[in-house]
């Protein structure tokens, strides 16, 4: 399981993560033919799309442009979907845009001041935009204004420039770093939750029949399972396992092909990777399950900490495997059942244990 120095970077190895949550250059290839077109095809997020099909049908009717829109959540879950689907829902037109490629405030007011009376502007990672783009997205989301500033120094000038209405949809992962000015201009905010595996199993059953795949409804379950809560990673799995069918079987997907094939790429049945399991057994199997340092938990792995605290821990943290304490990292019964071992009995009453009481 060793990536020594010279490995790749922590960069490069997310990109050999299958169940990464953060779309790499495959899935950015496919995903737009996978996406789902209206909120009818969008599955779960019930209570986001029964709010959100308010504000679009009232604004509808008033024949009004919509309310600003953020969405938050996690890597995958469906925010630039939904983003889509909000232009798709008004019969807008969509521009696409990043806080991180928006650097100067000049660069946003030549976006603002090109759009059509209605359009719809997706800010993805709206978190990462410069303080100065930040400023003029205020008043350009409360007044449809934006001021160009012409000329530099004492002489420079303040234009005033009307911006015909528009729709802000903004996309996050923290929401938690936006500024609440930035926050308070948005109508209406859109939390993304993780998905159940039944509407996994729906995405996936929706997926093959795009990709033209027989699976039936054992394997979609499995691969499901798998997914981490994540359409994105339930997609891609199922892009591997159908690799796996059209070479290992007659193309077809049910429960032991998806299990075998996820074997075969090493994602377990409750969806932990090598270096999940790698974190998770030395926990357990080198400190007794905890609580150790995080340094000392990420040498005895061979990876950096930072490798171990941001790829591996949220994921083992959200499933209630691993819990981070101040006096260290420390495995939960649940560990120990998932790796299938028996936890040590300390001191005192545990030791009757040992000589089953
Ligand atoms: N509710 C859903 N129903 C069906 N498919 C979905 C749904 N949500 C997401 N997907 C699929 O998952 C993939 C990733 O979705 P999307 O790109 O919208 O995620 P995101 O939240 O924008 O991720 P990121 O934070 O990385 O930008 C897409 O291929 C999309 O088809
Ligand atoms: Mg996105």
């Amino acid at each position: 399981m060793n990536w020594d120095e010279t490995g790749p970077d922590t960069d490069e190895r997310l990109d050999e993560r299958l169940v990464q949550a953060d779309a790499d250059g495959e899935d950015t290839a496919v995903e737009a033919a996978l996406r789902p077109k209206d909120l009818d095809e969008f599955v779960g997020q019930e209570k986001v799309r029964e709010q959100l099909d308010l504000v679009l049908k009232a604004a509808r009717a008033r024949g009004a442009t919509a309310d600003h829109v953020l969405l938050s959540g996690a890597p995958g879950l469906g925010k630039t979907t939904l983003s889509m689907i909000i232009a798709a829902e008004m019969g807008a037109p969509i521009r696409i845009t990043s806080g991180p490629a928006i650097q100067h405030a000049g660069d946003l007011a030549a976006i603002l001041s090109s759009l059509q009376e209605g359009e719809v502007l997706f800010l993805d990672e709206i978190h990462r935009m410069s303080r100065p783009a930040e400023e003029m997205l205020y008043m350009a989301m409360e007044d449809f204004r934006v001021d160009v500033i012409v000329g530099k120094g004492p002489g420079a000038t303040a234009i005033p420039l009307e911006l015909p209405p528009f729709t802000l949809v903004g996309a996050t992962t923290r929401a938690g770093l936006l500024p609440p000015p930035l926050r308070d201009r948005f109508g209406f905010t859109g939390h993304m939750e993780f998905y159940a595996p039944t509407e996994l199993e729906r995405v996936i059953h929706r997926s093959a029949r795009l990709l033209d795949v027989e699976i039936d409804v054992d394997g979609a379950a499995e691969i499901a399972g798998r997914s981490r809560g994540t359409p994105r990673i339930a997609n891609r799995l199922l892009r591997r396992v159908r690799d796996y069918a059209q070479v290992k079987a007659d193309g077809r997907i049910d429960r032991p092909v998806a299990a075998a094939a996820l074997g075969v790429y090493e994602v377990d049945a409750r969806g932990l990777d090598r270096l999940d399991r790698a974190v998770l057994g030395a926990l357990l199997k080198l400190f007794g399950g905890g609580p150790v340092g995080l340094s000392t938990l990420a040498v005895a792995v061979g990876e950096e900490r930072e490798t171990v605290e941001e790829v591996a821990e949220p994921f083992l943290v959200r499933e209630g495997l691993l819990a981070r304490t101040p006096r260290g990292r420390v495995a939960t019964p649940a560990a120990w059942a998932h790796l299938g071992l028996v936890p040590p009995q300390h001191g005192g009453k545990g030791q009757q244990g040992l000589f089953g009481a």
